[in-house]
C-alpha cells in the first residue's frame, strides 16, 4: 500500500453513555449517583457520601469528568450514532481506517449501542447502511469493492462468525505491518440486505451466557471489519485506488466474579476477558502517557494486538465508554471513567490509504500466468494417466501381476491409508510449527524494531553527553591556559556538565530490559519448535521413502508424489512468506534509520539557511548604513544579532575553534606588519556601491591566499588577504600581496600554508571601533573564528599574552562567503 497523502493527527474520540437505571437494580434498591451535566461533562457522586456527615466532607470521591461527548438515559440510539460514528463514513471512502469500539463493564450497554435490537438498531447496521447509501450515490463515478467480515475473540481463540466450521483462527501481520486474521471468511458485497442476513447470521454464532450481572451477556469481544475499496470507473494505466477498513467492536464486559457469581466455564471466560481487557487498560495507560515514549505491549492479548492500528496506528478511533447509573456500580463505574478519561489524551497518525493499481495489475499478472502454465501441466499429466489407465501396457504381464495383487489385497490397502494419514500428519504438524514460528519471527523482528529504536535514544543521549564533557574540557584547557595563578582560585573550575540521564533514555533503558527478556522468551520457543520441526521433518522423509514401497500401483504412486509435492510446495510457500516477511521487517528498520538521518539533515539545512539570512541581512544593513558592525555592537542592537547568529553556529565555530586554537596561537605571535592603505584608483572599479567607501566601514579580510589558491577563494568571493600597514579610518581596505609580509621560518611556512588553505574559505567582515580604526596601528587579522576574542562562542576570550593588542578591541561578526561579494574583498550590488 502506499501512501501519497500527508499523514494528520488525531485524537482518540471518547464518548460516554449511561444507561437507563435497570428494574434489578431498582429491586435492590440503587439509585442514581451518574448524572450528565452537560452534552460533554458528567459527574459520578460518591454514594458513600452523607452530607451531614462532616468528619467525611474532605473524602469525597465525588469527581466531575469531560468528554467529547455524553448522553444518559434519554439519548436516543440514532443521537448516539450520529454524534460518535457517522463522521467516519465519509473518512472510510476516501480512504481513511476507522475504528469504533464499545467499553465499559458487563451489563452496561455495550452490545445494545453497537447491534442494538431490531426495533432499535445500533451502530452496525445504521453505519453500514449510511456506507451503502454514501456508496450509491457517487456508484456513477465511482467503482465500490466492499468486504465484510466477522469474527469474535473467546478465550483467546479467534473465530470466524461467518463460517465457525473454520476452526481458530491465526493473527499475522502482513509486510505493510497490518495486522490480519489468517483465514478469515471475508464476504464481498455491496447489498445492504445481504449485509444485514450475514450480520443477524454471524450474531447468532456468537458465546453470549447469561449471568448474574446480565442475562444476555456476551462472553467474548466480537469485531465486525469493513473493508472499502474505490476506485474510478474510468480506467488509465495508473489508477487510484483507496482502501480503508472499518473496525466495529463490542468488547465483552469487565466482570467481578463476585458480581457476576460465575463458576466453572464462566468463571474461565471472565478470566481470559479480564486478562484481555487488562491488556487493553496497559495499552491505554502507556499510550496515553504525556511524553508517548513508554512502551505499549500489544503483544499481550489477541485483543490488543487486533486494536494495535486502532490504538497506536493509522486509524480515526472512536471508543464509547458505557456505565451503569447505580450506586452498586460505583466502583465499576469510576474505573471505566478513569480509563475513558485516559483514553482521551490518546492521538493516532491517519493517513489515506493508495494503492498504486498498476503495480498491483504487474504481480497480479504474472501470478495468474504462472498458475495457468501450472495448471496446464497438471492438465497434461492427468491426461497422460487416463490414457494409460485406457491402455494398460500389456506386454509388462509381471507389472500388472502386482497391480491386481495390490488391489487384491486388503490388508496393505489398511496399511497404506494408515501410512497415508500419518503423512498427512505430518505435513499438517510441519505446518502448524511452521506457522508458530513465522508469528514468533514476526514478534521478534517488531522487538528488534522496537530495540533499535530504543539503543538510538540511548546513543544520542551518550553522544551528546560525550560532547557536552569534551566541550567542557575544552574551556576548561583554555581557562587554565589563560588565568593567572591568582585567578585560577578565584574562577575555581565549573562542576562537570550534567550527566544525568533524561526521563525519555531511562524509559528506553527500562523498555530495553524488558524487550531482551522477551526476546529471549522467544528464542527459547524458537528452539523448542525448531527441534520439533526438524523430527517431523524427518518422521515425514522416512514416511515418503516408505510408500512407494507399499504401494503397488504405478497410478498410486504418481497420485502420492503429486500430494507428497503439493505438501513440500505448501511448506516452501511459507518458507517464502517466513523470509519475506524477514526482510520485510529489515527494511522497516533501515527506513527508521534514514528517516533518522533525514530528519537531521532537515535540521542543518533549516541552521544553515537561518544562517544565511541573518548573515545576509547583517551584511547589507552594515553596508547602507555605512558604518562599521563593531561599531554597533556598542549600543547593543547589534550584539543581541550576533548573539543570534553566533549561538547558531555555536556548535560549528566551536569545534573549528578548537582545531584551530594551536595554529592561531603561534600565528598571534607574528602578526604581520600592518597593512597599508588601498590605493583608491586602482581598486576604482571594484567600489560599486559609492565612489568612495562607505565611512567607517572597514572591511577586513584575512591573509592574502597562494597564488594557485587565489582561484578557489575568489569562487567564495571574499579571499583572505593580509592587510598590512595603517588602514585609514573610514576607508575601504585591500589587503596587500603577502610577499610584503615578512617572511616566516620554513617550518612556520609550511604552517602557515596550511593555515591560508583553511582560511581561505573565509572571510569576516569586521568592525573595529571607530578610534581604533582611525589609530593607524590599524591590523588586520586573519580571519578565524578563534582569532577574535569574540569569536569564542562560549564566551572565553583568548590568552592575553598571545593577543594583547586585541583585547580592548570590540567584538567581531564572523560571516560565511556570500555570492554578492566580490572576490577582492569589495562588495558589489
Ligand atoms: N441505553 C439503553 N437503553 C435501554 N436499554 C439498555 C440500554 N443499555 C443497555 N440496555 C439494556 O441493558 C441490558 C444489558 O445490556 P447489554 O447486553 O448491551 O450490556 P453489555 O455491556 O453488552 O453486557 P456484556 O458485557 O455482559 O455483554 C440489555 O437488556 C439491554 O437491552
Amino acid at each position: 500500500m502506499k501512501d501519497t497523502g500527508e499523514s494528520k493527527d488525531h485524537q482518540l474520540t471518547v464518548a460516554l453513555r449511561i444507561r437507563p437505571l435497570s428494574d434489578a437494580e431498582l429491586e435492590e434498591g440503587a439509585t442514581i449517583i451518574a448524572h450528565k451535566l452537560d452534552d460533554q461533562m458528567v459527574v459520578l457522586m460518591d454514594p458513600m457520601e452523607d452530607p451531614d456527615d462532616i468528619l467525611r466532607a474532605h473524602r469525597s470521591r465525588e469527581k466531575t469528568y469531560m468528554f467529547d461527548v455524553a448522553f444518559d438515559y434519554s439519548a436516543t440510539q440514532d443521537e448516539v450514532y450520529r454524534s460518535t460514528t457517522k463522521c467516519l463514513i465519509e473518512g472510510l471512502i476516501s480512504g481513511y481506517n476507522a475504528t469504533v469500539f464499545a467499553y465499559g463493564p458487563t451489563g452496561c450497554g455495550k452490545t445494545y449501542t453497537m447491534l442494538g435490537t431490531d426495533r432499535e438498531p445500533g451502530i452496525y447496521v445504521r453505519t453500514l447502511n449510511d456506507l451503502f447509501k454514501a456508496i450509491e450515490e457517487t456508484s456513477d463515478d465511482m467503482q465500490y469493492n466492499v468486504s465484510m467480515s466477522y469474527l469474535e475473540i473467546y478465550n483467546e481463540m479467534i473465530r470466524d462468525l461467518l463460517n465457525p466450521s473454520s476452526g481458530f483462527l491465526d493473527l499475522r501481520e502482513d509486510s505493510k505491518g497490518e495486522i490480519q486474521v489468517a483465514g478469515i471468511t471475508e464476504v464481498s458485497t455491496i447489498n445492504a440486505r445481504e449485509v444485514m442476513e450475514l450480520l443477524m447470521k454471524g450474531n447468532k454464532q456468537r458465546t453470549q451466557e447469561p449471568t448474574a450481572a446480565n442475562q444476555t451477556s456476551s462472553r467474548s469481544h466480537a469485531v465486525l471489519q469493513v473493508g472499502v475499496r474505490q476506485q474510478s470507473r474510468c480506467r488509465d494505466i495508473l489508477q487510484e485506488v483507496r482502501f480503508a477498513r472499518l473496525f466495529m467492536i463490542d468488547l465483552a464486559g469487565s466482570e467481578r466474579a463476585s458480581q457476576t457469581q460465575n463458576r466453572g466455564q464462566r468463571l474461565k471466560e471472565g478470566a481470559h476477558i479480564n486478562r484481555s481487557l487488562l491488556a487493553l487498560g496497559n495499552c491505554i495507560n502507556a499510550l496515553s502517557e504525556k511524553n508517548g515514549n513508554k512502551y505499549v505491549n500489544y503483544r499481550d492479548s489477541k485483543l490488543t494486538r487486533l486494536l494495535k492500528d486502532s490504538l497506536g496506528g493509522n486509524s480515526r478511533t472512536v471508543m464509547i465508554a458505557h456505565i451503569s447509573p447505580a450506586s452498586l456500580a460505583f466502583e465499576d463505574s469510576r474505573n471505566t471513567l478513569t480509563y475513558a478519561d485516559r483514553a482521551k489524551s490518546i492521538r493516532t497518525r491517519v493517513k489515506r490509504n493508495l494503492l498504486n493499481v498498476s503495480y498491483h495489475i504487474a504481480q497480479y499478472t504474472s501470478i495468474i500466468s504462472d498458475l495457468r502454465s501450472e495448471i496446464q501441466r497438471l492438465k497434461k499429466k492427468i491426461a497422460d494417466q487416463a490414457s494409460k489407465q485406457l491402455n494398460p501396457d500389456r506386454t509388462d504381464i509381471r507389472h500388472v501381476q502386482a497391480e491386481v495383487q495390490a488391489h487384491s489385497s486388503q490388508q496393505s490397502r489398511a496399511e497404506m491409508d494408515q501410512l497415508w494419514e500419518q503423512l498427512i500428519d505430518a505435513f499438517r504438524q510441519q505446518m502448524d510449527i511452521r506457522k508458530r514460528l513465522m508469528e514468533l519471527d514476526n514478534s521478534n523482528m517488531e522487538i528488534q524494531i522496537d530495540t533499535s529504536k530504543h539503543l538510538l535514544t540511548i546513543a544520542d543521549w551518550e553522544q551528546e553527553r560525550f560532547r557536552r564533557r569534551k566541550k567542557w574540557q575544552g574551556e576548561r584547557r583554555k581557562e587554565s591556559f589563560n588565568k593567572d595563578e591568582s585567578e585560577k582560585d578565584s574562577d575555581s573550575p565549573e562542576s562537570l556538565p550534567d550527566s544525568t540521564e533524561t526521563q525519555e533514555v531511562a524509559i528506553a533503558r527500562d523498555n530495553l530490559v524488558t524487550l531482551m527478556a522477551e526476546q529471549k522468551k522467544i528464542q527459547k520457543q524458537k528452539a523448542g519448535l525448531e527441534q520439533r520441526l526438524a523430527e517431523l521433518r524427518e518422521k515425514a522423509r522416512r514416511l515418503e521413502e516408505l510408500l512407494p514401497h507399499r504401494v503397488s500401483s504405478e497410478e498410486q504412486r504418481e497420485v502420492l508424489c503429486l500430494l507428497c509435492k503439493v505438501h513440500e510446495l505448501e511448506i516452501e510457500n511459507a518458507e517464502m512468506q517466513s523470509s519475506a516477511l524477514l526482510k520485510d521487517n529489515v527494511i522497516r528498520q533501515k527506513n527508521v534509520v534514514v528517516q533518522r538521518f533525514e530528519q537531521h539533515r532537515h535540521l542543518c539545512h533549516e541552521i544553515i539557511q537561518q544562517q544565511r539570512k541573518f548573515i545576509a541581512g547583517e551584511l547589507f544593513t552594515g553596508i547602507r548604513n555605512g558604518t562599521e558592525i563593531s561599531a554597533r555592537d556598542e549600543s547593543g542592537q547589534t550584539v543581541a544579532v550576533k548573539q543570534q547568529i553566533l549561538r547558531g553556529v555555536q556548535n560549528i565555530a566551536v569545534k573549528a575553534a578548537r582545531r584551530r586554537s594551536k595554529v592561531l596561537e603561534i600565528d598571534a605571535l607574528r602578526l604581520p606588519p600592518p597593512p597599508s592603505p588601498l590605493d583608491p584608483k586602482k581598486h576604482k572599479s571594484n567600489l560599486s556601491l559609492t565612489e568612495a567607501p562607505p565611512k567607517g566601514l572597514v572591511l577586513r579580510r584575512g591573509r592574502q591566499p597562494s597564488p594557485e589558491l587565489c582561484h578557489a577563494t575568489s569562487d567564495d568571493n571574499l579571499s583572505s588577504s593580509t592587510g598590512e600597514g595603517p588602514a585609514p579610518s573610514g576607508t575601504w581596505t585591500r589587503p596587500r600581496n603577502r610577499q610584503a609580509v615578512k617572511n616566516p621560518a620554513p617550518r612556520e611556512q609550511d604552517f602557515e600554508g596550511r593555515r591560508r588553505k583553511r582560511r581561505s574559505r573565509s572571510f569576516e567582515v569586521t568592525g573595529q571601533a571607530l578610534s581604533q580604526a582611525k589609530n593607524t596601528s590599524q591590523r588586520f587579522r586573519p580571519l578565524d573564528s578563534t582569532s577574535d576574542p569574540h569569536l569564542h562562542i562560549n564566551g572565553h576570550p583568548p590568552a592575553p599574552l598571545l593577543r594583547p593588542q586585541h583585547r580592548a578591541q570590540p567584538q567581531l561578526t564572523k560571516i560565511r562567503p556570500s555570492h554578492n561579494i566580490h572576490p577582492t574583498g569589495l562588495i558589489s550590488q
